[in-house]
C-alpha cells in the first residue's frame, strides 16, 4: 500500500536536525529559514529540525546551541508553506514540556528516538505526542546492533504506545543491503496495519541510497535523508540522489529532482562548514559500527590529545558505546595519549 493517494513513500528531510552534528549545532535562524524555504518549495513534504541530539540536547556532553532549538523551529513553521515540521527528542534528554513547547510552536511530528532495544522509555512520550494530536515517529537507534526479531519485538512496544511509524535507524551506517530488508520486512510483518516502517541511513559505507531503496522493496513507507548528505559522519542518505534514483524506479516521492538538486547546490551547501565526507574517520565507524554523532567528539579529542581519531572510534565499537556515552570518548583518548584511564583507576 502507497504512503497515500499521491505519495508511494514519505521522505523526512533531516539537514537541519543530523545536520547539527556536522555543523556542531552553530545553526542560525537565517540557515534554518533558508534551507526550510527551498525544500520546501522543492516539495519535500517532512523537514526535521532540532538541536543533533534533539530537545534538550544543548548541553556540555552533546555541544551547545548557537541558537534555542526552540527559535529554530518557529522559524521553521514561519518558512514552510506545505512541509510539515518534524522535531526530534530522546527520553531522558528533552522532557514532555519540551514536546509541548514544539507543539506549541506549530511543529506537527514527534519523532521519540531510543536505543534499539530500549524502546520502553518511550511509551509516555508517545501518549502525550498523541495527546497533542502530534504525528508520531519512533527510532530504534543503532539498529545494526540487534537481530531483526529483536528490533520486532521492540517495534510493537513502540506502535502499542501510540507511535504511527517506527524507523529502522543504521546510526552507525553499518547495514549491509539485505542486512536492511531482513530488519524491514520483520517490522512490517510484526506491525501490519499498525504502524509504518521507514529507515533512516548513514553513508559510512557508501550505502545510503541502495540501502533505502531496499528499505522501501521490503515495505517501508518512510525514508530520511538529508539534502548534500549533511549529517553526521559521512552523512546521511543524500535526499537528491535518492529522489533521482526514486524517480526513475517509478517511486512517486513528491519532491522535484531538478529543484532538490539545485537547492542542495546551491541553498543547503553554503550553510555547511564542510562536505560530509566518506573518509578514514566516518569509514571506521561503519566497519567498526559506531554511532555517527560520535565523530566530531573524536575529532576534537584526537586533536586535544594527539591521538589517531580513527582508533578512538575504533576502540568505542569494540565497548559498543550507545549515543550519551560520549564522555567515554575522552577516557579512550587519554588511554591512547598514555594516560591511566578512569575505569583502569577504579578497577
Ligand atoms: C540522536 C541521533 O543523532 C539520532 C540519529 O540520527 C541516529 O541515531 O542516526
Ligand atoms: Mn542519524
Amino acid at each position: 500500500m502507497p504512503f497515500s493517494a499521491e505519495l508511494d513513500i514519505r521522505i523526512t528531510d533531516s539537514s537541519l536536525r543530523d545536520g547539527s552534528h556536522a555543523k556542531r549545532h552553530q545553526f542560525t535562524v537565517d540557515d534554518v529559514t533558508a534551507i526550510v524555504t527551498a525544500l520546501d518549495a522543492a516539495g519535500v513534504p517532512v523537514i526535521e529540525v532540532t538541536h543533533g541530539d534533539g530537545l534538550g540536547g544543548s548541553s556540555f556532553n552533546y555541544g551547545f546551541s548557537h541558537t534555542p532549538e526552540q527559535e529554530l523551529i518557529s522559524a521553521a513553521v514561519a518558512a514552510a508553506k506545505q512541509a510539515k515540521i518534524a522535531f526530534l527528542m530522546l527520553p531522558g534528554l528533552g522532557v514532555q514540556s519540551d514536546i509541548r513547547e514544539a507543539a506549541d510552536n506549530g511543529a506537527s511530528i514527534c519523532r521519540i528516538a531510543t536505543h534499539c532495544t530500549e524502546a520502553d522509555i518511550s511509551v509516555q512520550h508517545f501518549g502525550l505526542a498523541r495527546e497533542l494530536g502530534l504525528d508520531t515517529v519512533g527510532f530504534l537507534m543503532m539498529s545494526h546492533s540487534q537481530p531483526p526479531e529483536v528490533l520486532a519485538r521492540q517495534a510493537r512496544i513502540m506502535a502499542d504506545a501510540g507511535c504511527q511509524c517506527v524507523y529502522i535507524v543504521d546510526s552507525a551506517g553499518a547495514l549491509i543491503m539485505n542486512a536492511v530488508g531482513d530488519r524491514v520486512s520483520a517490522l512490517v510483518a510484526e506491525l501490519g496495519d499498525d504502524a509504518q516502517v521507514g529507515f533512516h541511513g548513514h553513508e559510512n559505507l557508501g550505502l545510503g541510497v541502495a540501502n533505502s531503496v531496499i528499505a522501501v522493496q521490503a515495505g517501508a513507507l518512510q525514508i530520511d535523508g538529508s539534502t548534500r548528505r549533511f549529517g553526521a559522519g559521512a552523512g546521511n542518505t543524500p535526499v537528491e540522489a535518492f529522489v533521482a534514483v526514486a524517480e526513475k524506479l517509478g517511486i512517486r516521492t513528491g519532491v522535484d529532482t531538478l529543484k532538490i538538486v539545485d537547492a542542495a547546490e546551491d541553498v543547503v551547501r553554503p550553510v555547511m562548514d564542510g562536505e560530509c565526507l566518506l573518509d578514514r574517520m566516518s569509514l571506521m565507524m561503519g566497519y567498526a559500527g559506531v554511532y555517527s554523532s560520535f565523530l566530531k567528539h573524536a575529532d576534537g579529542h584526537a586533536r586535544r590529545y594527539g591521538v589517531s581519531g580513527a582508533e578512538i572510534l575504533r576502540e568505542a565499537g569494540r565497548r559498543k558505546l550507545v549515543g550519551g556515552q560520549e564522555d567515554q570518548l575522552i577516557e579512550i583518548a587519554i588511554g591512547l595519549a598514555g594516560g591511566v584511564p578512569a575505569a583502569a583507576q577504579s578497577a
